[in-house]
């Protein structure tokens, strides 16, 4: 059984520490104490307040479902403390110095870093830019104002311009522009829309290539406890958990 530590104990830290199949919570870090010690009432799961003493306990994967801020400060120690790492929030590493560290770190100790699939479905196949000429990448994402911490009345565009730059301003809505970046090795376009009639978290993606061409649209459920949050983003967390270590790889 896979043992996971769990850093970040709000709304998708829970989806994760509530649904443990084929994995094991078996400790879990907050800075706010009072998640991590609700989630350890739930699970069983350790419970710490100092992360140093957290990266030092017995498992295998670190899970990141906190913030931007938390991967700055912590990913780089994780892996060296022996930990592979799943990253949720993927924005972090739009900071180009920061990635190529983090990778060279994950290297030198032969650990992994996992980037799920987020809020998106099909981000593996985007890895064809890697190998493949693309012309464009487009995504535009409609949210409630109330997830974007907006106060309008009609359709508004929040937004419009590069992945790595909306990122700094939309640090908890954006992540999955990084994450499309990071799989095609190209740059992304994003257009952010707050939108007041919506209550879901829609992402359209166009793409033009060699392939051809792509046109996607993904209407999420927001999550139960944060509505900026899909509830898909913790399942694309849970089936990357379910498959880590099987001999069957499926997808790009
Ligand atoms: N890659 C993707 O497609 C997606 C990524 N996300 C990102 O996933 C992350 C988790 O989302 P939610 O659970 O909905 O957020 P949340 O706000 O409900 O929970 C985050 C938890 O992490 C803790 N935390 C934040 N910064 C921390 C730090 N520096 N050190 C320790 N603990 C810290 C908070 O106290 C909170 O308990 C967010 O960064 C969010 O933006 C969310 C949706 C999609
Ligand atoms: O959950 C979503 O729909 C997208 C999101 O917040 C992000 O990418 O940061």
């Amino acid at each position: 059984m896979v043992r996971i530590g769990l850093l970040g104990c709000g709304n998708v830290g829970k989806i994760i520490a509530t649904h443990q199949e084929g994995f094991q919570v078996v400790g879990v870090f907050d800075q706010l104490h009072e998640h991590a010690a609700s989630l350890s009432e739930l699970t069983g799961a350790k419970p710490y307040s100092d992360f140093n003493e957290f990266i030092t306990a017995d498992f295998d994967i670190c899970v990141e479902a906190a913030s931007i801020v938390a991967v700055r400060a912590y990913a780089l120690k994780i892996i060296e403390h022996g930990k592979d790492l799943v990253i949720l929030s993927v924005g972090a590493l739009a900071d180009d110095a920061f990635r190529e560290d983090l990778i060279s770190v994950a290297k030198e100790n032969r650990k992994r870093i996992h980037i799920p699939s987020g809020a998106i479905m099909g981000l593996d196949n985007l890895k064809i830019g890697q190998i493949s000429h693309i012309e464009s990448i487009l995504l535009r994402t409609t949210k409630s104002p109330e997830s974007l911490k907006m106060n309008v009345s009609t359709r508004t565009l929040a937004f419009k311009g590069k992945a790595k730059d909306c990122i700094k301003l939309f640090p908890k809505n954006i992540n999955v522009s990084v994450a499309i970046a990071l799989a095609s090795t190209h740059e992304v376009q994003v257009e952010l829309w707050a939108d007041p009639d919506v209550d879901k978290n829609i992402h359209e993606i166009f793409v033009k290539g060699e392939f051809g061409e792509l046109y996607s649209k993904i209407t999420n459920l927001p999550s139960p406890d944060n509505p900026a949050t899909s509830y898909l983003a913790a399942l694309s967390v849970l089936s990357l958990l379910k498959n880590i270590n099987s001999p069957l790889v499926i997808g790009a």
